[in-house]
């Protein structure tokens, strides 16, 4: 029997897990719930997109409150508050809304599981792959956070490098694209509670027309999933750019044990060699941005800047925050199912 979904809210991350999950056998997404209020900007948005292009199989608006396409039939829903969702047959809730809801009141919910794709503390648990997916005990948790694209990249290789040579501190500077909650050309300063945006007047600055400097949630959303990698030990930052997706990271770490670089370009290697998800994935060859984009793969090393100093690690990693991450928020909802 197939998994019956309902997707609550259809921005960047909800559209690249729903064409994901079109894809995935045993998984029916029976329900989008959206605010915005026209359906058929919801279907052509779904349909057409700058960042992917468009879907073969384009759907269609039907009996009002439907869209359709020639393998899926999906209703639209527009309502506002969570807890008024219909819920009736529903196995699993992805919450890709951005939208910080109310724990106890998800809690309360009459669905199996709920899949939050942002960091929640309070969440029974926040699941990175590659980290502590072997942690996922689906008969205690029900409120999983997917923890955040950064950290869903970083991570892997902070625990492989740490198992082996022990972290003592570093410092991580995320390149970061384009979000929705941006302005395009100067504008009003920006905030916003529900997406741990501190009120910041950068934010408020074009977004293609600079390099926008700011904080990250990054190493905090590593902590809910592994405690020690917190900012006491890693410092923090991020740099927004004028590009549409796929991110990197700059990550210098300070190492209690002495490495070379030998020994751990091998370590990836293996990583990759012997992964049962798309983790890791080791880039040799004179890439740029856009080449990761629509890669499955989140913690893709560039090994042409891999430097080994005495106990210094440099590493620059790689992945599409937006496909990359929700290929991971799918590989989660199959671990659920
Ligand atoms: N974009 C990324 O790179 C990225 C990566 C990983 C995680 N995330 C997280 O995923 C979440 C969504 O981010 P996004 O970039 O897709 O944002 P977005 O603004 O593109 O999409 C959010 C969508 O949710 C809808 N929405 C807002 N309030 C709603 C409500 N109450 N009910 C139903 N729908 C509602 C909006 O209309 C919009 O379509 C955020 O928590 C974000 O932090 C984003």
């Amino acid at each position: 029997m197939s998994t019956k979904v309902l997707l609550n809210g259809a921005g960047r991350i909800g559209k690249a897990v729903l064409k994901q999950l079109l894809n995935t056998d045993n998984v029916e997404v029976v329900t989008i719930n959206e605010i915005n209020p026209s359906i058929e900007n919801i279907v052509y948005s779904v349909n057409y997109d700058s960042t992917y292009g468009k879907l073969d199989d384009k759907f269609k608006v039907v009996d009002n409150n439907f869209i359709k396409n020639q393998k899926s039939k999906i209703k639209i829903t527009n309502i506002k508050n969570i807890s008024e969702l219909d819920l009736n047959s529903i196995d699993i809730l992805i919450d890709s809304s951005g939208q910080k809801a109310n724990i106890e009141e998800l809690k309360s919910l009459n669905v199996k599981k709920i899949i939050l794709t942002h960091p929640q503390k309070d969440a029974d648990i926040n699941v990175i792959l590659g980290v502590n997916e072997d942690k996922l005990d689906l008969t205690k948790h029900k409120i999983i956070s997917t923890s955040s694209c950064n950290a869903t990249a970083l991570l892997p290789a902070l625990k492989l490098i740490d198992e082996k040579k022990n972290i003592v501190c570093g410092d991580i500077v995320t390149i970061h694209p384009l979000l929705n909650h941006q302005r395009v050309l100067d504008g009003s300063f920006v905030q916003s509670a529900t997406r741990d945006v501190d009120l910041n007047f950068e934010f408020g600055r074009s977004s293609t027309q600079n390099i926008i400097p700011s904080k990250t949630t990054t190493i905090k959303a590593c902590s809910y999933v592994l405690n020690k990698f917190n900012s006491d030990l890693i410092s923090s930052n991020s740099l927004r750019v004028p590009t549409d997706t796929v991110g990197a990271i700059n990550v210098t770490l300070f190492t209690k044990d002495i490495s070379s670089k030998n020994e751990i370009t091998k370590l990836f290697i293996n990583f990759e060699n012997n992964q049962k998800f798309p983790i890791i994935l080791n880039n040799f060859e004179a890439l740029v941005s856009s080449d990761f984009k629509k890669e499955n793969y989140t913690t893709i090393i560039d090994h042409r800047f891999l430097e080994v100093k005495n106990n210094m690690i440099k590493l620059l990693l790689w992945y599409d925050n937006e496909w990359g991450y929700a290929s991971k928020v799918v590989e989660i909802l199959k671990l659920c199912k």
